[in-house]
């Protein structure tokens, strides 16, 4: 099995002949879904129609068409991806890929909200031009189409709105706590990978779910797709995080240290605070200071994280995720799309 060697994005510049395995797969579900997508989006009514149309970059905010950067899309793909693992044309899990793209970004536009972030995909969020409640509606209103869609398609199962909407849940649950710990200084790890559980494993396990039951696999088949979704979205967040403080702005779309400023409890961030290191003391101590850092601060905090030892813990867990994820292909032949999107969720820039 070839493995991608540079994620999301770096991959133009990973092999020399062109786009890579996992560009195409990516490419391929975007061609595939945005269709369905764009169709569902533009039955919204007036202003709904115009800031989800906004989001996802398919016009400007006075309605001017554009072709603005929009997400990776790597959620649809591992939907088809799974689909086609367990049997199933990508055709068949259409109408899934694209309702868990939709909750994806439901969460993204109240994530927005509740984290006031003024960008998302190098443009100003959706809440920044319109204000939260016009945005809370947007977000409100993307949910309604992703069960609108599966609902009105006549091959999917109840099941499967049941599957998306348990996901729902766990979204919720997972960004309750995430944002109860910004006022708490004492966080634990296993506090901190619970919420990455519930904020990311679970849509990917059930993106992975749902590419399974287009395929009607067997309950043990479709335990199987949930576990390396989950554990895949663990790896996704570990990576994230990485990223939001060693990530490239030119590449993530964020300031240098962007989550250190914003004092966010993320896992490097946790894993130093808990290292009971000297290093360790004095980023807890920059932490408790409310004062707002200047680039020589967020460059000490930065080599804290280091050397209390956060990057390494967290690079390690990513990729123990990863392994685990994997594992869970071994019985299924069909399965490449997976592991190229899996090692791409891993090693990517953005
Ligand atoms: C209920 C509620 C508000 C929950 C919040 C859930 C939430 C926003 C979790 C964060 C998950 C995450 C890392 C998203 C970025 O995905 P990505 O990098 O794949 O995004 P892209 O599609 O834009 O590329």
């Amino acid at each position: 099995m070839g493995t991608a060697t540079a994620g999301f994005g770096g991959l133009e510049r990973s092999s020399a002949g062109g786009a890579t395995a996992v560009a195409r797969i990516l490419a391929r579900a975007k061609l595939a879904t945005d269709p369905l997508l764009r169709a569902a989006v533009e039955t919204l009514p007036g202003e709904l129609r115009m800031m989800g149309g906004y989001h996802f970059g398919w016009w400007d905010e006075r309605g001017t068409p554009t072709r603005a950067e929009s997400g990776k899309g790597l959620r649809p793909a591992l939907v088809l991806a799974a689909a086609r693992a367990a049997g199933a044309s990508a055709e068949a899990a259409l109408p899934a890929a694209v309702a868990v793209e939709l909750v994806h970004n439901f969460t993204l536009i109240h994530d927005d909200v509740m984290d006031h972030d003024e960008m998302r995909h190098g443009r100003p969020t959706i809440w920044k031009l319109w204000g939260a409640t016009d945005a809370i509606l947007a977000g409100d209103a993307l949910q309604g189409l992703a069960i609108r869609l599966l609902a009105s398609e006549p091959g999917v199962g109840v099941g499967a709105i049941a599957r998306l909407e348990q996901a729902v849940i766990e979204l919720c649950l997972g960004q309750f706590h995430d944002c109860a710990f910004e006022t708490r200084q004492d966080v634990t790890l296993d506090e901190c990978l619970e919420v990455v559980r519930h904020k990311c494993g679970s849509l990917l396990g059930c993106a992975c779910v749902l590419g399974a039951l287009a395929a009607e696999a067997p309950p043990g088949v479709i335990d199987t797709m949930d576990t390396f979704g989950r554990e895949l979205g663990i790896a996704f967040q570990l990576v994230d995080d990485l990223l939001g403080i060693w990530g490239d702005p030119a590449r993530t779309g964020k300031p240098v240290g962007a989550d250190l400023v914003r004092r966010k409890h993320s896992l490097p961030v946790v894993a130093a605070l808990s290292s009971g290191t000297p290093a360790g003391r004095e980023l807890a101590e920059l932490y408790r200071d409310g004062r707002p850092m200047d680039p020589v601060t967020i460059a000490r905090a930065t080599d804290l994280v280091t050397l209390a030892g956060g990057k390494r813990w967290v690079q390690a867990e990513s990729r123990r995720y990863l392994d685990s994820a994997v594992s869970q292909l071994a019985n299924f032949p069909a399965s490449g799309d997976l592991h190229h999107l899996a090692h791409a969720v891993v090693h990517r820039d953005r």
